[in-house]
């Protein structure tokens, strides 16, 4: 039988319920975002621009604090327990890490250097074996491992931000826009290490894109956000037949070339599907 729910893939590891959050205590941006991670699976959130999406990422990672916003209703629940508005360092030692957007590497430190930073509180003979093998995952890092991360480029330096986040071990990895300026045929190899990662060692992805053809093509179950809402749910295989999701995200035009997302006014019902 064809899975319908996030359940049916694997037992939830994050579950956001509802979740409402406002910045700086006046603009509300999320307005009642409930998803579920199934555990071990990769799970894709797509949508427009200012949908909502890393903001959720970020109330998920703690990182809401810094940028001033605050969930104000709702529960994310991760592994039982509650961690909304918890301090980020808090959530990291509960094993979820973000790769933020934009790649933030230290860029007078060289690439093992970087690679160091994610496991800095751990022995250097365990930290020596995870180097191994996220060198085996991104040979490009191998290569490089002596030059600094600031004349690396935008895809090596993305592939160090995901290096440097699997050296902390997380059980949850959240990726944010790994796509984001980068050329095409990087982005396929970024994302096939990540779904060899997700195949290989289990760790549980959920990867915020607007790029929905390359995240769909790895990920077993994809929300799609619109206004601060979920609009649409289903698995890689309904959302990929779906008749808007290929028109709006994945290019394939039924008449008349694309149109905004924001014309698409059946999205605003919110559906569960195959
Ligand atoms: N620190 C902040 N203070 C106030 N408003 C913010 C802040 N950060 C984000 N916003 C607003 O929240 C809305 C959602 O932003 P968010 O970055 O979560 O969207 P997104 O779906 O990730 O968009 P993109 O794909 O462009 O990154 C936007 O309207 C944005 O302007």
């Amino acid at each position: 039988m064809q899975p319908t729910h996030p359940e049916d893939l694997g037992p939830i590891l994050l579950e956001v319920n509802n979740i409402e959050v406002v910045y700086k205590d006046i603009i509300q941006v999320l307005r009642g975002v409930s998803l579920k991670v199934p555990e071990g699976h990769i799970t894709a959130l797509l949508g427009p621009n200012g949908a909502g999406k890393t903001t959720t990422l970020r109330a998920i990672s703690g990182l809401l604090v810094p940028e001033d916003g605050e969930v104000v209703s709702g529960s994310i629940l991760y592994r039982g327990e509650n961690i909304a508005n918890k301090p980020p360092e808090n959530i990291v030692l509960k094993g979820i890490v973000q790769v933020p957007e934009g790649r933030r590497v230290f860029k007078h430190l060289t690439v093992e250097e970087n690679l160091r930073v994610g496991a800095a509180t751990r022995r250097d003979g365990e930290v020596r074996q995870d180097l191994e093998r996220i060198y085996r995952y991104f040979p490009k890092l191998a290569m490089l491992k002596n030059r600094l991360a600031g004349y690396c480029s935008g895809g090596e330096q993305q592939m160090l931000a995901i290096g440097r986040a699997l050296l902390a071990r997380p059980r949850l990895l959240l990726l944010d826009e790994p796509s984001l300026g980068l050329a095409p045929l990087l982005v396929r190899e970024i994302f096939d290490i990540v779904a060899q990662i997700n195949a290989e060692e289990g760790v549980t992805v959920l990867v915020v894109e607007q790029n929905a053809r390359v995240a769909l093509s790895v990920a077993h179950y994809g929300y799609i956000m619109e206004s601060g809402r979920i609009a649409l749910e289903g698995t890689r295989a309904y959302l990929e037949e779906n008749p808007d999701v290929k028109e709006f995200y994945l290019g394939v035009a039924k008449s008349g070339g694309r149109k905004s997302f924001k014309d698409v006014k059946s999205y605003r019902r919110r559906k569960r599907f195959m």
